[in-house]
């Protein structure tokens, strides 16, 4: 039987990962550090929900067990020995992760069992270079030849996985609720290793993965942390009820509207079929019996404003093509949580740091719309005054 070892066994890891690869048939192997957890997942099985407004289908997830990640030599040994390789541990984790890694993969190259593929389930634009150089410096002289054998791949995650409650996670720390949501767009180009035969993994060789990477970062995520950001100044404290303000959906949907013009640009693929995905990624914000929270969706700002990620690089994006306004209105909600997140003496230099990546792309003429939508926000906030700067 295959085996796949899963690093992080948190929402991504369990939810869609370890459910696909469990229901083609592989053995899955999580590694994690929550004690708990990892004993739970040794009883074999956890309990996986899908979630819909349409109602609730609920499977067991068989064929798993898990290492505690403190068990450096046990996890080297079980990459070593792996038919494919992921993470979903969190970008910022990745660094405590590479030299558990590198040293199984040295090992896997040592014992000579081929090439090897890891599949990087995060949120991070250029995840895939990211990985290799913490590897690499990992490895130290023996990085070449083992990179060599190594894939690196992107993955475009698009399913919503919301943290279980407390109280869930104390009672039964296995379970994990996600919505229907199941393709899995990967950088095929990058592998090293034949493709694991799961249906949910979409490798297509006529797009660049850009595009893909690119979609879910700056109109997935985008719309998604700017309903959460919008929800919380109106006091929400899940994303479907955010959604549901007739005045965050109109700001959104122009947002999102925004962001898909410009992919259709910037990749050639066709308006039409880009503007779909964002009006089924605007109906997914509505389900209700996901109750993912602004909150989950909202954290880490810092991460969220940095430069590249969902909003300066949708900025940067859009700039390009012309579609600047709507996103520096974005951009403006993502820096007035920014600042309002980090302490009193940071607050000048992000604000700074923004305003001149605004203005680096978008002009004066964006640094004035930036200025009037974050001073639409900062006392309080009127949505009213910020979507009617949507529009020249
Ligand atoms: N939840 C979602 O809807 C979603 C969807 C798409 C992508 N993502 C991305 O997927 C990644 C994982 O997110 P998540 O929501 O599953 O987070 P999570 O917090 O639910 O899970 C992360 C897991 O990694 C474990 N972990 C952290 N450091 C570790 C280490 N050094 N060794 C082993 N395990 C470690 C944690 O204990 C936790 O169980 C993130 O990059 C996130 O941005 C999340
Ligand atoms: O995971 P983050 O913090 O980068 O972004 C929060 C959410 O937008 C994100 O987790 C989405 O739910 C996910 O990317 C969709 O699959």
């Amino acid at each position: 039987m295959n085996r796949i070892v899963v690093f992080g066994a948190g929402s991504v890891g369990r939810g869609f990962i370890g459910q696909i690869f469990a229901e083609a048939g592989w053995r899955v192997t999580f590694v994690d550090l929550e004690s708990r957890l990892v004993q739970a997942l040794n009883t074999g099985s956890y309990r996986h929900v899908t979630l819909s407004d349409e109602g609730v289908e609920e499977t067991t997830i068989t064929g798993v067990d898990a290492i505690d990640g403190r068990d450096t030599a046990a996890v080297a040994s079980a990459v070593a020995s792996a038919d494919f390789l992921a993470t979903s541990v969190g970008a910022a984790n990745l660094r405590h992760i590479a030299p558990t890694m590198a040293e199984g993969l040295r090992l896997r190259i040592s014992e000579r069992r081929g090439p090897v593929d890891i599949l990087l389930a995060e949120n991070l634009h250029g995840v895939g270079g990211e990985m290799r150089s913490l590897l690499a410096d990992a490895l130290g002289d023996d990085a070449d030849a083992v990179l060599a054998q190594v894939g690196t791949l992107e993955t475009s995650i698009g399913r919503m996985i919301p943290v279980p409650n407390e109280q869930r996670r104390e009672h039964e720390p296995g379970w994990v609720a996600v919505e229907p949501y199941r393709e899995l767009p990967l950088d095929v180009a990058a592998s090293r290793a034949p493709l694991p035969d799961v249906p949910e993994l979409v490798g297509r060789t006529d797009v660049p993965f850009a595009f893909y990477s690119d979609r879910k970062l700056y109109l997935h995520n985008l719309g998604h942390c700017l309903t959460a950001y919008l929800g919380e100044l109106l006091g929400e404290d899940e994303i479907a009820e955010a959604i549901r303000r007739p005045q965050i959906h109109r700001i959104v949907q122009t947002v999102m509207a925004t962001a898909a013009a410009a992919l259709s640009l910037e990749y050639g693929e066709p308006l039409a079929s880009v503007q779909a995905n964002a009006d089924d990624l605007l109906r997914r914000f509505h389900n209700r019996a996901l109750h993912d929270t602004v909150e989950r969706v909202g954290r880490d700002p810092q991460r969220k404003l940095a430069e590249g990620d969902r909003f300066l690089g949708a900025l940067a994006l859009a700039a390009r093509h012309g579609l600047a306004r709507p996103i520096t209105v974005a951009v403006a909600v993502g820096a007035d949580k920014l600042l309002g997140s980090v302490p009193a003496d940071q607050r000048d230099s992000e604000l700074d740091r923004i305003r001149s990546v605004v203005a680096h792309h978008g002009g004066e003429d964006q640094l004035a719309v930036f200025d009037e939508a974050l001073s639409a926000l900062r006392t309080s906030p009127d949505l009213e005054r910020l979507a009617l700067l949507l529009d020249p």
